[in-house]
């Protein structure tokens, strides 16, 4: 079972799908706790907040409410809703707390493509046609060997920034674990003036890529 904090339809808004249709499935639990974390809704699994699937899909506003559901159910709900992108974005939360395989598995066999948001301090169990974003939190939970593997299995890296040690942590963190990602992508934090004049400075200087988080300029979820 997966616990679901929330799943909407919406375009992906961020790195190299950006613009792309996708179904957005947030998962419920996080123990890393990045102190600049746009959803800590979803960081605690309490039982007091455990709803119907019903009452968890497309939410008015963030909340920690969560419910259960097998892949199955998952797939289930999309076809009943009549959702029409057919990329899955899987998210949360750490959506790497959970064995993604089997809701993976599934959702490929039915057409659809997948991608995982993760921040790489929990082993990454998905299918290798799953394409992974990997946000690295550096010296935060997980261990180093995690962070390593899951820097390798990267299909692109995303780092939030809002300041030069952010750039210094993430060259240092390549030299460390040896690998050279295909894609950078520098994601100002929190939309802040500064940190986005300091991400395209960087990009254009290291030829990285940007990532603003398109929905948020949109005000979509
Ligand atoms: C909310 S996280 C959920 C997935 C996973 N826990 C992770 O950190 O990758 C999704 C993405 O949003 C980024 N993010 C979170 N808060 C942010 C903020 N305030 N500004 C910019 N990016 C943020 C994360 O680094 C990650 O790339
Ligand atoms: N539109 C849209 N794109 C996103 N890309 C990553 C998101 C996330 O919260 O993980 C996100 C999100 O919440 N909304
Ligand atoms: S790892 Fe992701 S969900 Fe967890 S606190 Fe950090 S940004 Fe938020
Ligand atoms: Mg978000």
């Amino acid at each position: 079972m997966y616990k679901i904090n929330e799943i909407f339809e919406t375009i992906q808004g961020e790195a190299s799908f950006t613009g792309t249709p996708s179904i957005f499935l947030r998962l419920q639990g996080c123990p890393v706790g990045c102190a600049w974390c746009d959803t800590k809704q979803t960081w605690e699994v309490d039982n007091v907040y455990k709803v119907s699937l019903d009452d968890t899909v497309e939410k008015k506003a963030d909340s920690d409410h969560w419910a259960d559901a097998s892949a199955e159910q998952i797939f289930n709900l999309f076809v009943d809703r009549a959702y029409r992108a057919k990329h899955v974005v899987i998210t949360g939360g750490e959506p790497c707390m959970y064995d993604l395989n089997p809701v993976c598995e599934l959702l490929h066999a039915n057409g659809y493509s997948t991608q995982i948001e993760t921040s790489g301090t929990f082993e990454i169990l998905a299918p290798a046609q799953t394409w992974v974003t990997v946000s690295p939190k550096i010296n935060m939970r997980g261990g180093y060997d995690v962070l390593t593997s899951a820097m390798q299995r990267a299909d692109e890296i995303k780092h939030p920034i809002a300041m030069q040690k952010h750039v210094v942590e993430l060259e240092e963190l390549f030299a460390k674990t040896g690998v050279t990602p295909k894609l950078v992508y520098l994601q100002p934090i929190s939309q802040k003036v500064s940190a986005t004049k300091l991400a395209i400075e960087t990009c254009i200087e290291k030829n990285w890529r940007l990532s603003v988080q398109v929905h948020k300029y949109l005000g979509i979820n």
